[in-house]
């Protein structure tokens, strides 16, 4: 056992590390943890019921992918939907920069174009960082444009190693150190990817691996982050569920094991198994600082990290916003609709059509009460979105009430009671509609037009502002 001093930021962490527990495990064949991953049967979550402790640092944030890992699942953006993007990201990050980090592909010259357009901003956050080839040439270009960090690929389990890279633990580790260090040599911080972490030799490769980094980091006194790929999305969170799979557990093995400090481990994951958003959440609960996120979630295959869901999961967590914008949310989602043409499937939360619309009638008779009963919070304050109904033939008296209300801005003592008559009246012409056989919601221009002919016959004034 070896005392080791490790200073970042001006702090010094006093770390006992357990260097020569860890020495690389250097296997002639693959780990492939057939036990848990048998390829034509559902991947396995085993358990040995070692409990981790939480370990939340006191400051966390989001970083984001949207240009990168989500850029590579779609069409490419042009240069001002990226700068536009980008604009939306600083002011919904607020001005503690909880959005803190963007990283750019610097391939092409649009992509490097995007990247001098952002940094013209002049923005404190998202500060903007970088994808390169790992080569001396692309670590060159990284200073050149006057960033501090890149990105490197640092795939770390057997799978990688030996089927894609055809090396040895070994022969991988030296390989990647040795890049690391040009990237050093050059004063450029390396942000290294630790791609299939959840399918990696968390003991025997990556906290080997990860010790190695932090003898680099106080030899060169430039940070080295750690980004732990959850690739295919086979993180989970179960208490007492064992590594490579749990989440907390790799958190665990990094901060302590291998001394890496919480504000430089990231976690970035994918939603093959719907668990994105409670892996982040549980990687920020055990001690990264960092979640990796893609607007809307868009990224490779079923996507990361949905971006607007951990401005939700940072509330919950904190207890406030940490100063973001959360309306900002809808404002992209607009944006990513009409200028992006990008399709956002209606019930996804937050940012969904339908994310806060009840339909059934029920249901609506209790929003028209309190609409506390129905809404998850106050959905106009924080995203600018006044929870609605929408009118069917389930919808009742009191759906149709709170669709009149809301959509012209009834409140108080204006507020239509559900057995007004001008509710009523509507009411029968909605019946009629389903009795002649039709199928489908009321679109918002027949029912305005139901609602002002209903008012004009009982000349009645709303005395309205229509949306
Ligand atoms: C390419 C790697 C770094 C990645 O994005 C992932 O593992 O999901």
């Amino acid at each position: 056992m070896q005392n080791r001093q490790v200073r970042m930021n001006g702090k010094t962490n006093l770390l006992e590390l357990e260097e020569h527990m860890y020495p690389l495990v250097d296997v002639e064949t693959p780990n492939v943890f057939r036990n848990l991953f048998p390829y034509s049967e559902v991947p396995k979550v085993a358990f040995n019921d070692r409990i981790v402790p939480h370990h939340m640092p006191g400051e966390i944030w989001i970083t984001d992918t949207t240009f990168r890992d989500g850029q590579q699942s779609r069409a490419p953006y042009t240069t001002d939907q990226i700068v536009t993007i980008f604009d939306y990201l600083h002011r919904l990050g607020g001005p503690n920069g909880k959005i803190r980090q963007s990283e750019f592909f610097l391939y092409s010259k649009k992509d490097r174009d995007a990247v001098y357009k952002c940094l013209e901003r002049g923005y404190q956050f998202p500060e903007v960082t970088s994808w390169i080839r790992a080569s001396k040439k692309d670590f060159q270009l990284v200073r050149d444009i006057g960033l501090k960090e890149t990105g490197i690929l640092v795939s770390c389990s057997d799978y990688h190693i030996f089927y894609k890279m055809k090396m040895t633990r070994k022969q991988a580790m030296e390989h990647y150190l040795s890049v690391i260090r040009e990237c050093l040599e050059t004063g450029i911080s390396p942000r290294c990817h630790l791609e299939d972490i959840t399918r990696a030799d968390i003991y025997g490769y990556v906290i080997p691996f990860c010790l190695e980094l932090m003898r680099l980091m106080e030899e060169y006194r430039i940070p080295i982050k750690v980004r732990c790929c959850d690739t295919m999305g086979l993180g989970v969170n179960y208490a007492g569920a064992v590594i490579p799979r749990s989440v907390q557990g790799i958190i665990y093995g990094i901060m302590t094991h291998a001394g890496v400090p919480s504000q430089l481990i990231e976690w970035h994951g994918h939603n093959d198994f719907y668990k994105a958003v409670s892996n982040s959440s549980t990687a920020w609960l055990y001690g990264a600082c960092g979640v990796n996120c893609s607007l809307f979630g868009i990224g490779e295959r079923t996507g990361n990290t949905p971006l607007e869901a951990m401005v939700f999961e940072y509330g919950q967590l904190k207890g406030d916003l940490g100063g973001m914008d959360s309306r900002v949310i809808t404002e992209l989602a607009e944006y990513y609709e009409k200028e992006i043409g990008y399709e956002i499937p209606e019930r996804t939360p937050f940012v969904g059509k339908s994310f806060n619309i009840t339909k059934a009638g029920i249901h609506a008779d209790g929003l028209l009460k309190n609409e506390e009963i129905y809404n998850i919070f106050d959905t106009e304050k924080l995203l600018n979105r006044p929870v609605e109904v929408s009118v069917s033939n389930t919808s009742g008296l009191a759906g149709i009430a709170h669709w009149i209300n809301t959509h012209y801005h009834l409140k108080g003592d204006r507020q239509l009671d559900k057995n007004c008559e001008l509710v009523q009246q509507v009411k029968e012409w909605v019946d009629a509609q389903y009795e002649e056989g039709r199928v489908t919601d009321l679109t918002g221009e027949e029912l305005k037009r139901a609602v002002d002919g209903a008012a004009g016959r009982l000349m009645m004034e709303l005395d309205i502002e229509d949306m």
